[in-house]
């Protein structure tokens, strides 16, 4: 009889019918890792699908994996069937050994994980909160103007200080004065520090749980040096900044903030507990992390597309020029009137998706999808990167042509890059926003053409990017020039007029 009972259960986990998607080879105890390289990991797995379909399975280790590289199939699952698929896998090494504690992204689906999203759905996707940042966006753009004007080179860093500086507003009510900033060093520092012990090697201790329990000096322990120093990064982020609005609330000089609200909700209810103050130093610290790089890179990916496609560049002037007028910058309510400027944007994410691997969820229970069985307690991983690059939905997928989402003949691809369900980016839309004004006023005032070689031949920037959970593009050169002495008088009008 316990024979039977163990071949019911057997029975009942797989059902006979339905068999896993087809995979990768695995070995015992490797699973499908040795196929995975270190680098670009979604080139490999976008590979799997055109040998084995929209819906792989592999393990990693012992933790089995489903990747779907097809949109039609993260659609049907992640957003149609959320509720099972909203959940991430069992993270170690960040949150547990680099102390992002209590970060929504490493959030198990359950209560508090309701509470983050709830914070973050009320602080970043309702109307009146995103026009409420209108201001402090409108400030970093003529900020971020001036500055391109007296330093063209520096485009990426002050892509990067535009973010932090509208988050570190948004989030502490802290304004940013200069890129010498105290508090964007100690993001940045928990930033560069959490990437450098996050490489894939160390990320073992996450298919090993037991690897935590390895002293430092062993060898094999050498991560957990690394992950200390992150850690020290982390908690001075998770502190300082929130000290400060502590301080400043106290002394009531404190301006409005995602931080500062949260703690008055709390106090107006009654005593703010220790795991309150954990709750939201942590929601606000991922916040920052969260929104500062992928923003910036998304832009950077903008002026490369704009330096390599010079015509598309002139008609994204055109069309600004004669909607807005010379006489004052683009503003918000200009969007509706640009739908080129639209195209180009949706090109821009979808050209080089910021975040090619997105995060990967978790299924609660068992599944049937396709006639395929979907295990529980499953890794899921949506390859972004390649829904991005379907030659089915977006034809000659490598190139940069706007005029493909004319008439909303191709997918938004706003549906793929931020990720799906309920763990859809909460910052889509701030992020969105950002684009668009950045965008349009880098249209409205500045040229951007090819740096010349000594013998005056233009150089083309090649496309190369970095290979990470964000990806950007590598430096690249290129000339950055006012358009007309009226764009200069208007950038330092508006600086003046936003101050
Ligand atoms: C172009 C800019 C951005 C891109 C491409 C991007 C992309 C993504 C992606 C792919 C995910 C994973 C979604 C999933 O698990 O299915 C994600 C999650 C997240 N993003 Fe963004 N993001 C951007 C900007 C921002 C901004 C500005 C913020 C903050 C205001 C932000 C906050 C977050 C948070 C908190 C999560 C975790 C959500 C959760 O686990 O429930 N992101 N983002």
């Amino acid at each position: 009889t316990l024979v039977t009972l163990l071949l019911q259960a057997s029975r009942r986990k797989v059902p006979k019918c339905a068999s896993f998607p087809p995979g990768p080879t695995r070995l015992p105890l490797l699973g499908s890792v040795h196929l995975l390289p270190q680098q670009f990991q979604e080139r490999t797995l976008a590979e799997w699908g055109t040998k084995y379909g929209g819906i792989v399975y592999a393990k990693l280790f012992r933790t089995p994996a489903i990747v779907i590289n097809s949109y039609k199939i993260a659609h049907d699952l992640m957003e149609k069937r959320s509720g099972n698929y909203s959940d991430r896998p069992r993270f170690i090494l960040i949150p547990e050994l680099l102390g992002w504690k209590n970060s929504i992204v490493h959030l198990r689906y359950g209560e508090q994980f309701r509470m983050h999203r709830k914070w973050m759905q009320d602080a970043f996707r309702s109307k009146e909160a995103l026009d409420s940042y209108r201001s402090i966006q409108r400030r970093e753009v003529s900020v971020f103007l001036a500055n391109l004007l007296s330093t063209p080179e520096a485009f990426m860093t002050h892509f990067t200080q535009f973010s932090a500086s509208i988050i570190m507003e948004i989030v502490y009510g802290h304004r940013v004065l200069n890129d010498k900033d105290k508090f964007i060093g100690i993001a940045e520092r928990a930033g560069e520090s959490t990437v450098t012990a996050g490489s894939p090697a160390t990320m073992l201790v996450d298919f090993f749980p037991i690897m935590k329990l390895i002293p430092e000096w062993c060898p094999g322990g050498g991560f957990k040096t690394k992950a200390a120093v992150a850690h020290k990064y982390v908690s001075e982020l998770y502190e300082v900044p929130y000290r400060m609005v502590r301080e400043k609330m106290k002394s009531g000089t404190a301006r409005p903030s995602f931080t500062s609200n949260l703690l008055e909700r709390r106090d107006r209810v009654g005593k703010l507990t220790l795991e309150d103050e954990e709750n939201i130093k942590a929601a606000a610290a991922t916040v920052y992390s969260a929104g500062t790089e992928t923003t910036a890179t998304a832009m950077m990916t903008f002026i490369l597309a704009m330096v390599r496609h010079p015509s598309i560049y002139s008609k994204l002037q055109d069309e600004v020029d004669r909607v807005v007028g010379l006489e004052r910058l683009p503003d918000f309510e200009d969007r509706a009137a640009l739908p080129y400027t639209e195209c180009v944007i949706k090109e821009l994410y979808r050209w080089h998706v910021p975040v090619p691997l997105g995060i990967p969820h978790n299924t609660l229970k068992s599944d049937i999808y396709g006639g395929y069985h979907i295990p529980e307690n499953a890794m899921v991983i949506a390859n972004i990167w390649a829904m991005s690059q379907d030659e089915d939905i977006y034809p000659n997928p490598t190139d940069f042509n706007p005029e493909r989402y004319m008439d909303n003949a191709e997918e938004d691809p706003k549906n793929i890059v931020f990720g799906f369900g309920r763990r859809q980016c909460p910052g889509n839309e701030l992020a969105d926003r950002s684009i668009f004004i950045l965008v349009t006023s880098i249209a409205a005032t500045m040229n951007i053409t090819k740096v010349k070689d000594t013998s005056r031949a233009e150089i083309t920037p090649s496309l190369d990017f970095t290979s990470g959970f964000v990806s950007r593009p590598e430096a690249f050169s290129c000339e950055i020039t006012a358009r007309s002495d009226k764009a200069v008088r208007l950038i330092r009008q508006m600086k003046v007029a936003t101050e």
